[in-house]
């Protein structure tokens, strides 16, 4: 559904002049470097994926997703989406793709929100019947009808974001692009919008290409991993096999209410006398959890149980402190 080819973007830097007027002069003079913003990407995105693109400031995601939509032209590379060329068919791919920015909306501010929703139907071409459809399904799936009538303005940032998903998917699209859509909400929202995007990945086959900076994003919703670094891809897979590729220890904590026979607890576990607690660091490919708990469970009147396993940043982290492992 969506096919990178040794995608790569190059930005001109001007040069900077020392003295007086240097950044006019600077930009007047043309001169400067190009810098890589992106460079050789190749991924494919199967219809139905659901893909995490990941990568630390500047690595080249908002970059990437703007030569994907048409925004900008690639320096090198093919794009196709949806078996389109953004860049040479982008009109057509518009019909194709829904975007969501969450730092912008698509939204007219001042109108009430359902007008908002009537022009962008009508800028593209949806039919009464099916914009009445999307209405009944998207309205009532992510909560609009109470601030339909309210404008763009007034709407809290977890509404906006509700109404700016259901705008992007109006003309019903094949691919969704997402651009930290969880960004500023707070916990229960953020719950809102990610079974509203899982429902939508699994029941409507939609593809799905997010950005994030959240981690709870990617864990809780992507089958496939992209991360990015200085313009390169460094990974391209899995969660699962990333954590096997980069493996941390899992934590089991066990609570206890009354005496334990500290005696018993396995090697490397940690008694804290003071919560009742004992913490013990291992690795869940040469230790089975269950057995672990067993153990633990012999050393006192358990009432707690409570196993961590390593966070994906941790194991990301882990990635970049390892640079000598080749990824892809
Ligand atoms: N218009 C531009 N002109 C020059 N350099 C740019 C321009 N836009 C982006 N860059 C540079 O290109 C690189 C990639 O930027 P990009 O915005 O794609 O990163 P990003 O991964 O989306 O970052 P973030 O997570 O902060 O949004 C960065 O070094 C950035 O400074």
């Amino acid at each position: 559904m969506i096919k990178a080819t040794d995608l790569t973007k190059f930005y001109h830097v001007s040069e900077v002049k020392q003295g007086r007027f240097a950044t006019l002069r600077s930009f007047v003079s043309g001169k400067g470097r190009k810098v890589p913003a992106v460079s050789d990407m190749s991924f494919e995105i199967p219809r139905g994926g659901f893909v995490g693109y990941i990568g630390p400031n500047g690595a080249g995601k908002s970059t990437t997703i703007k030569m994907l939509t048409g925004i900008l032209h690639p320096d090198g590379g093919t794009v196709e989406v949806a078996g389109l060329s953004p860049q040479k068919q982008r009109k057509e791919v518009a019909r194709k793709i829904g975007v969501v920015f969450g730092q912008r909306t698509q939204l007219w501010w001042d109108l009430p929100t359902r007008d908002s929703f009537e022009l962008l139907a009508a800028m593209y071409k949806v039919g009464q019947q099916e914009y009445d459809k999307a209405m009944e399904v998207y309205g009532e799936l992510l909560g609009l009808h109470e601030f339909l009538d309210t404008p763009v303005r007034k709407l809290s940032l977890g509404q906006r974001m509700r109404a700016d998903l259901c705008a992007a998917l109006l003309h019903d699209p094949d691919v969704v692009f997402l651009d930290e859509p969880t960004i500023g909400l707070d916990v229960t929202a953020k719950n809102r919008i990610r079974s509203f995007l899982k429902d939508l990945n699994e029941r409507e086959q939609k593809t799905i290409l997010l950005t994030t900076h959240d981690m709870d994003d990617i864990e809780q919703l992507c089958k496939q991993i992209i991360i990015i670094n200085h313009g390169q891809k460094v990974y391209d897979g899995t969660l699962e096999s990333l954590r096997e590729m980069y493996p941390l220890p899992s934590v089991l904590e066990v609570e206890y209410h009354g005496a334990v026979e500290e005696l018993l607890l396995p090697n490397g576990a940690q008694f804290d006398p003071s919560r009742g607690v004992a913490r013990i660091s291992f690795d869940k490919r040469k230790t089975k959890p269950l057995e672990l708990m067993e153990r633990m469970g012999q050393c006192g009147e358990v009432r707690d149980i409570r196993v961590q396993t390593p966070k994906i940043e941790d194991v990301i982290s882990e990635m970049y402190e390892r640079p000598q492992v080749q990824l892809v």
